[in-house]
This record gives structure tokens, C-alpha cells and sequence, in this order.
């Protein structure tokens, strides 16, 4: 049974929902980074909040892994692109948190509006300071929201029913989205010079680290209060610091820091800066969702191979997985087909789907293609870091889909040119569920693919099959099945013959050395 480690604090909702799919789990929240690292290589699984940092250290230890989940939405802890190149898939839970999260910078603007914080702490010293406590109201003021994906929505719309009028800054924001949230979709310096209130929601990219810097802080109006319930590194905290201090800005609403956890911190113990310690997503509520969802989506995918919400992986749903498992199956025979008989560089790859197949999800199974192509040629390929390593060879990509059918209801067709030649290989499932090659270089045929193969190209002369056979046979060689296809009469010929035991190099050097052979290669599958 496939083992997880939860490494975080989470809900026992996580725990609980793995054990009930029949997984192995160990809940160790608070290990080190060395601690992790002696035990990662046991897991096939790895779920996390925002303190484990997944490092290329540890992944180079966790030999085993094949998902991370993040219960939450940040990934910034992950390195994904390490994760990536060691085909380990990462998911997090997009929603689960982001209603209790805008809230959490909702309270943060009411209480900055007003010094909650403050006021609270001088009341219980017995002070009663009425008249130090001026607050400032919300309606009618501008809120300026940076990001407005899932939380800055939520965030918009309840903005907007406390009366404030928004602005959304935010590059991918459609002018129909904005229009529907009834919200104003501006630039960064219209944002910044109009806005009462600011607060960020945008990952922490290298686009967003330092956002909100020196420069950004001289174009805010004097007065401005900045709310951060995103990410740390997303204001520059020294920057900040100096314009609370210069007056320009007259509060700040801090739940995130650029060194986490945050023991000791410049804006700390600054009279206008109210803290919380990474509070945003930490709701009873929110807690148990992105447990319960963290843990059904790891076990859907190490179980079944469905695949939600991943970073670095096209999503195949639990349902899918089983309909598309024989077409995954086929996917791969054919890339491993084309990729153990391709011998210099790929430049161009075309996947085309026709009849059925087309109307599949067919993005796992390019993945699958790709990672069947490349394994002959690399090591350490799987479907999640084939994609990436075709990209970065530049190999060019197509994908085609025909909804129509051809010769066969559902047919997957593979064209691969490298620098020497373009190749083909296509295939069907038989009885949905047995694949078959059934085109080889445009010579037709009907082959099964076996652990040990034997392929042969040809020319088409009389007594060729005869001799190959007695070859073998004086060689020991037992055929299981013995596939063949020629272009035309007398051209090109192909034979793809199944035997029971892995051929030996000499019997390939006879075979090499029977008259009209052209090619000869050992296969396996
Ligand atoms: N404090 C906490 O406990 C929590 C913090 N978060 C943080 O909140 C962030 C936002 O979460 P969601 O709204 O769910 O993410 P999201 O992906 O739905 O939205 C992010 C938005 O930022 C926009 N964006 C990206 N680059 C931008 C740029 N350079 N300038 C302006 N906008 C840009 C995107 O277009 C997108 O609409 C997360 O990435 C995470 O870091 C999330 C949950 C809890
Ligand atoms: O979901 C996110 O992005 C968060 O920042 C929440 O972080 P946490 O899981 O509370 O450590």
C-alpha cells in the first residue's frame, strides 16, 4: 500500500481520510529539514502546509515520492520546478481556504480602520484613551485590490457591500470579470494614487516579489492603509517601514512576512502595524476542507492515477483514470515504439487522435506518449517531467484531434521527425482495452507488442520470411506471434515477431546479414 507522510499541522481529517482509503500514514508535524530528509524516501506521498519547505534536497532524498499535496493555496514552500524534474506531481486545494482567508483581510481592514488591536491593549491596561482612537470609515472610501483571482473576488464583493468602491488590479482580469464583480479594472498607477486601502492577493512570483516597494509607496496618496494577507516577500518590509514612518502610510495589516516563521521583524512593535501570525486560512472551516481535499485528491491520485488540481500535471479525474487506463497503455507502447528506434536528435513531434479517442481527455495521454518517447533516449522520464524536458530540448509539439473516423473507431497516430528522418507509428485499442500497432512508416500491419520483439525492415522479396524463420528457429529462438506489412509489392517490407526470451546480439547480427535486411532492431515493452 502506497505511504503518505503528512508533515504540517493539518486537521486529523487528513489522517482519517487516508486511512479510510486503505493507506499507509504517519502524521510528524514539526520535523527539521534533516529529519525529513533521513525519512522522505519511505513515502510515496508528502502532505504539507506552508511550513515544510520542499527543497531539491529533499527531493533528491525522497526516492519514492510521487505527490506532494498542499492543504492550502500558496506553493511558494515547494520548489515545483525541482518537483517537476523528479516527476513528482503537486496539487494543492484552490478553494478550500479562500472564503475564510477573505475574510481574515476583511477583519484586517476593520481592524486597521478602527485600531482594534490597539485599543484592546489599552483598555485592558486600564487606560481608557477615547479620544487617541480616531477611526477612519469605510463607506465611500476606495479599496485598492492587487490580484483578484479566487480571494480578491470574495474579497471585491464584500467590499462593495460595505459601500467602499473597488479598483482591481490585476493583468489576467478579464474587463467582462471585472464588469460582473462590479468592480474597476485599473493599472498599477491608478491603483496606487487612488486607493484608501490596499490589499494584495497575488502569489509570490518573481513578477510579484517586491511589488509594493519604495517606488510604489511615493505614487499612494499620503494616508494610505495597506492590507497583506498574501505573501511576505510581496511588500518590501524596509520600504514600508520608512513610508509609516515618513507618514504616507497611516497603518499597515500584516498576516504574512517575507521570513517565515516571523520572530523578530523590523515592522514589529511599530504602534501603526497590526500583526497576526499567518492566520488567514486558519478557520475551523477552512481546516477541514483543504484536509479532507488535500487527502482525497493524494489518494485518488496514488490509487487510481486521477489527478486534481496538480501544478505540474494535465487533471484526469478519478472517473477517467479507469476508461483511459488501455488508452494510456497504448499511448505509451506507441512513444516507446518510436522512441527505441529513433536514434538521433527529436525535432518534431505530432500526436494526432481520431474517432473516439478525440473525444477523450487527451492530455494525459500526450503525456504518456511523450514519456514512452523519451525513456528509451533518457533516464528519470515519467509523464509528469516529459512534457518539461521536450520543451526544454525544444522539440516542437502538435496535438491534432479528428472527431470523425477512419479505417478504425479510435486511432492514436504518432509522427516523429529527427534529424534524419520522420517516422510513424499509429494504434488501437481492440475491443476497447487490447492495443495494437496497426501502421508502421505507412506500411500496414496488426501487432501486439510484447516484452521481447524483434523488428525487421525489408525488402519484399520471395523466401525472406522462410529464411528469417529458419534463422531463428536454428538460433532457439521461439516465436509467439509474428507480425508483417509491406508499402507495395516488391518495396518496403516490415516484420515485427514477438519471442519468448530476450534475443541475443549475435542472432541479431545473422539477422542483420540475411539478404534485403535494411534495418534491424531488439525491442521491448
Ligand atoms: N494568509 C494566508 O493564510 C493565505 C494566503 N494565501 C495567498 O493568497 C494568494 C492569492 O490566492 P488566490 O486568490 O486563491 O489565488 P488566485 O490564483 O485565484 O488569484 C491570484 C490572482 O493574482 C493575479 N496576479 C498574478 N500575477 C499578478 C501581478 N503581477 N499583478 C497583479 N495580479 C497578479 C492572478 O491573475 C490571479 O487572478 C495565494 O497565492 C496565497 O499566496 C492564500 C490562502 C491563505
Ligand atoms: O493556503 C495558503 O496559501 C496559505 O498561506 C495558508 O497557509 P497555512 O496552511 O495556514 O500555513
Amino acid at each position: 500500500m502506497p505511504k503518505v507522510l503528512i508533515s504540517d499541522k493539518m486537521s486529523p481529517l487528513a489522517e482519517q481520510v487516508f486511512k479510510e482509503r486503505g493507506l499507509d500514514v504517519d502524521y510528524k508535524p514539526g520535523l527539521d529539514k534533516d529529519e525529513l530528509a533521513a525519512i522522505i524516501a519511505k513515502y510515496d506521498g508528502l502532505a504539507v502546509r506552508s511550513s515544510t519547505k520542499v527543497t531539491p534536497k529533499i527531493l533528491d532524498a525522497a526516492k519514492n515520492l510521487k505527490v506532494i499535496g498542499r492543504a492550502g493555496i500558496g506553493v511558494d514552500n515547494i520548489d515545483v520546478a525541482a518537483a517537476t524534474n523528479s516527476g513528482v506531481v503537486v496539487m494543492n486545494t484552490p478553494f478550500g481556504n479562500s472564503i475564510t482567508t477573505a475574510e481574515h483581510a476583511l477583519a484586517m481592514l476593520m481592524a486597521l480602520a478602527r485600531q482594534i488591536p490597539q485599543a484592546n491593549a489599552s483598555t485592558h491596561e486600564g487606560k481608557w484613551e477615547k479620544s487617541k482612537f480616531m477611526g477612519v470609515e469605510l463607506t465611500g472610501k476606495t479599496l485598492g485590490l492587487i490580484g483578484c483571482g479566487n480571494i480578491g473576488s470574495i474579497v471585491a464583493e464584500r467590499a462593495l457591500g460595505l459601500r467602499m468602491k473597488v479598483l482591481a488590479y490585476d493583468p489576467y482580469l478579464s474587463v467582462e470579470r471585472a464588469a460582473d464583480l462590479g468592480v474597476t479594472k485599473v493599472d498599477l498607477d491608478e491603483l496606487l494614487s487612488r486607493a484608501d486601502f490596499i490589499t494584495l492577493h497575488t502569489p509570490l512570483t518573481d513578477q510579484t516579489r517586491g511589488l509594493i516597494g519604495k517606488q510604489a509607496f511615493a505614487r499612494m496618496k499620503d494616508g494610505v492603509r495597506i492590507v497583506n494577507c498574501a505573501r511576505g516577500g510581496l511588500v518590501d518590509e524596509a520600504a514600508l517601514l520608512e513610508a509609516l514612518d515618513g507618514g504616507k502610510v497611516a497603518g499597515a495589516a500584516l498576516d504574512v512576512f517575507a521570513e517565515e516563521p516571523a520572530t523578530a521583524n523590523p515592522l514589529f512593535g511599530h504602534e501603526r502595524v497590526i500583526c497576526t501570525p499567518h492566520l488567514g486560512a486558519a478557520t475551523t472551516e477552512a481546516q477541514v476542507n483543504v484536509a479532507r481535499q488535500v487527502a482525497e485528491q493524494m489518494a485518488d491520485f496514488l490509487l487510481t492515477g486521477g489527478v486534481m488540481n496538480a501544478l505540474n500535471m494535465p487533471s484526469l479525474s478519478a472517473e477517467e483514470a479507469p476508461r483511459l487506463k488501455p488508452y494510456m497503455a497504448l499511448a505509451d507502447e506507441i512513444g516507446s515504439f518510436a522512441g527505441q528506434l529513433t536514434e538521433t536528435g527529436l525535432k518534431r513531434v505530432v500526436v494526432e487522435y481520431e474517432g473516439h479517442v478525440a473525444g477523450l481527455n487527451t492530455k494525459p495521454l500526450t503525456a504518456a506518449i511523450l514519456c514512452g518517447l523519451l525513456s528509451p533516449l533518457m533516464d528519470s522520464v515519467n509523464m509528469v517531467n516529459a512534457p518539461v524536458i521536450a520543451k526544454e530540448r525544444n522539440i516542437d509539439l502538435t496535438e491534432v484531434s479528428h472527431d470523425r473516423e477512419g479505417d478504425y473507431h479510435t486511432l492514436i497516430r504518432l509522427t516523429v521527425e529527427t534529424e534524419k528522418r520522420t517516422r510513424t507509428v499509429s494504434g488501437t485499442l481492440f475491443s476497447n482495452q487490447a492495443p495494437r500497432l496497426v501502421e508502421v512508416n505507412g506500411v500496414r500491419l496488426e501487432a501486439e507488442l510484447a516484452p521481447h520483439m524483434l523488428y525487421v525492415v525489408n525488402d519484399d522479396k520471395p523466401g525472406f520470411i522462410g529464411a528469417l524463420g529458419s534463422l531463428l528457429g536454428q538460433n532457439g529462438v521461439n516465436i509467439a506471434t509474428f507480425a508483417l506489412g509491406r508499402r507495395e509489392e516488391g518495396e518496403e517490407a516490415v516484420a515485427l515477431v514477438a519471442v519468448d526470451d530476450a534475443l541475443r546480439d549475435i542472432v541479431l547480427d545473422q539477422v542483420a546479414a540475411l539478404a534485403h535486411v535494411r534495418q534491424v532492431k531488439r525491442l521491448s515493452f
